[in-house]
């Protein structure tokens, strides 16, 4: 519903207020055209878990493809803001011809690397920040969740029923497409199926029992329209009513339905699970899954396991699409290098008391150095974007804080983690289809060792500096000391 004079047809406010104000400054100080080089990156990883996996690169694209300030965007600056005409026209003509390097949906991705590099004109890095972070912060946090979930089931089907819990409609319908690139089957809603190719899957719900009033009569209408029949069996007694019912449905309807199995939604889903499995069997249903339901998470799952309870598959709603333990991905966007007076790129760093806090400066680059004799990954590597770490024969890496934890490796591959993805303001990346993502995911995650993948305090994936670009930090950062030190000897 439209609830102000103004159309909603663009994106390009999706911004907060300071980054069009400092836009402002930029451009009446002849500042806005600098090269710019920004980083997207999070300092820690959710959940406690060893690694994220990235998503939102094509809602990104998409984004930066139609970035637009439109005539409706304009009036209201204009308008409401009290923006003046000369910057306004400034605004009216500007569009992202930047590049952009990042690394694809589905990869793997660790603390403080950058997952996606923007080089563009100051103004242009500037306005994009906020939609960049809520895109790939929200889409990233959910992947990751989804991920964490399937490390636990393993090869057990995990459904996403979330959409009713989500924060709102964009956030059910991107997040059920970063649940599928996390390593779900299905999602239940429709609209997401559409829009994205995920398959979509689901059951039936209490209501249509209550409308029937009879559990008999329901099972039976519901059979008549649809194949692959699974039955909710605990709108009254799971294992007095439901359970039975539904067998006695299936076998009166034999061939005619596929009977998929029942879903439980209540009670004690380890004890009801393993009676519905025998029940099953014993009425000549083995193959009749046992679907479950009911405020899962992955910590109840792995308890529920623990118990022995008989599952294949898992429909996951509220505390998957909600990150309900961890409502936020804490991703930043930060400025490494703008263009000085002379036309050449400068580092620039920010300072801070907490040392994993200070910013990397510099044009950078982020290699996976994979072991050739396992197929490991071994650790990501960044450097300056000038160096080769292949060319090395004997690489040392060596935490970016606590220096003296270190290593050497060898007999390596050092793969840049990095696919520019847009040129000069050019979309050049097509976005693979989402099983093509899926599968990507899968295979990046097998490079990495089960230590990192634990769902409890797992092993830290070391993202190490090179010694030139934690030399180039130092002197960054002495640089800054002196200048201070100069000032304040004023
Ligand atoms: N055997 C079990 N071990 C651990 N947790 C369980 C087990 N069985 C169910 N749970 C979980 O315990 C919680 C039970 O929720 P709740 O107290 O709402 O009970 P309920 O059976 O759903 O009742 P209601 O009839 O009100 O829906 C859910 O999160 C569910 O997934
Ligand atoms: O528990 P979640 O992980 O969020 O999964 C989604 C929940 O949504 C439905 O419940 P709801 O009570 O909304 O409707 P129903 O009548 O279909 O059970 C479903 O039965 C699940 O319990
Ligand atoms: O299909 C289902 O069973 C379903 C879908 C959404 C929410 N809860 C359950």
């Amino acid at each position: 519903m439209q609830t102000t004079t103004y159309a909603d047809d663009s994106l390009a406010l999706h911004t907060d207020l300071y980054q069009i104000n400092m836009v402002e400054a930029y451009w009446a100080d002849g500042m806005h055209e600098r090269k710019a080089v920004f980083e997207l990156f999070f300092r820690k990883l959710p959940f406690g878990n060893g690694y994220a996996i990235f998503a939102g690169l094509e809602r990104v694209l998409d984004y930066l493809k139609n970035f637009r300030f439109t005539e409706s965007d304009l009036a209201y600056l204009r308008e409401e803001a009290g923006y003046k005409e000369d910057f306004l026209a400034y605004l009216s003509i500007i569009k992202f011809t930047g590049n952009v390097y990042s690394v694809v949906e589905g990869e793997v991705v660790f603390q403080n690397e950058p997952l996606i590099r923007i080089e563009a004109t100051l103004a242009e890095a500037q306005l994009i920040e906020t939609a960049l972070l809520n895109i790939v912060n929200y889409q990233t946090l959910i992947a990751t969740k989804a991920s964490r979930i399937k490390q636990i089931v393993k090869d057990d089907r995990v459904m996403e029923f979330g959409t009713r819990r989500a924060q709102e409609m964009d956030a059910a319908v991107w997040g059920s497409r970063a649940t599928f690139i996390g390593g779900l089957e299905s999602t239940s809603n429709v609209r997401a199926g559409k829009l994205f190719g995920l398959p979509v899957a689901g059951t039936h719900a209490h209501s249509m029992i209550q409308a029937y009033k009879d559990e008999y009569e329901a099972f039976h209408a519901y059979a008549k329209r649809h194949k692959n029949c699974v039955f909710l069996v605990d709108t009254y007694d799971t294992l007095k009513s439901g359970l039975p019912i539904a067998i006695q449905v299936a076998k009166e309807l034999g061939d005619k339905i596929n009977f998929q199995g029942i879903r439980l939604d209540s009670g004690d889903i380890a004890f009801l699970s393993k009676e519905a499995r025998k029940m099953l069997d014993e009425a000549g249903f083995p193959e009749a899954e046992v679907v479950v339901s009911n405020d899962l998470d992955e910590y109840t799952i792995l308890n529920l396991k623990a118990q022995g309870a008989k599952v294949d598959a898992w429909g996951i709603g509220t505390k998957l699409i909600t990150a309900y333990d961890q409502p936020a991905l804490g991703a930043v966007y930060k400025i490494v290098a703008i263009e000085n007076d002379d036309g050449h790129l400068e580092d620039t760093i920010k300072i801070s008391g907490n040392a994993e806090k200070v910013t990397t400066p510099g044009l950078k680059k982020v290699y996976r150095i994979i072991d050739r004799e396992n197929g490991k990954s071994e650790g990501d590597y960044i450097s300056m974007a000038d160096e080769d770490p292949a060319s090395e024969e004997r690489l040392k890496m060596f935490h970016p804080v606590h220096t003296f934890v270190s290593k050497f490796v060898t007999n390596f591959e050092a793969v840049d983690i990095h696919t520019q993805v847009v040129r000069n303001g050019e979309v050049t990346y097509k976005s693979p289809s989402i099983q093509e993502i899926q599968d990507y995911s899968k295979q990046s995650l097998s490079l990495l060792w089960d230590e990192y993948k634990r769902s409890l305090n797992p092993e830290e994936y070391p993202v190490d500096l090179s010694q030139k670009c934690w030399d180039n930090k130092m002197r960054n950062i002495q640089e800054v000391r002196e200048s201070i030190q100069n000032f304040s000897n004023k």
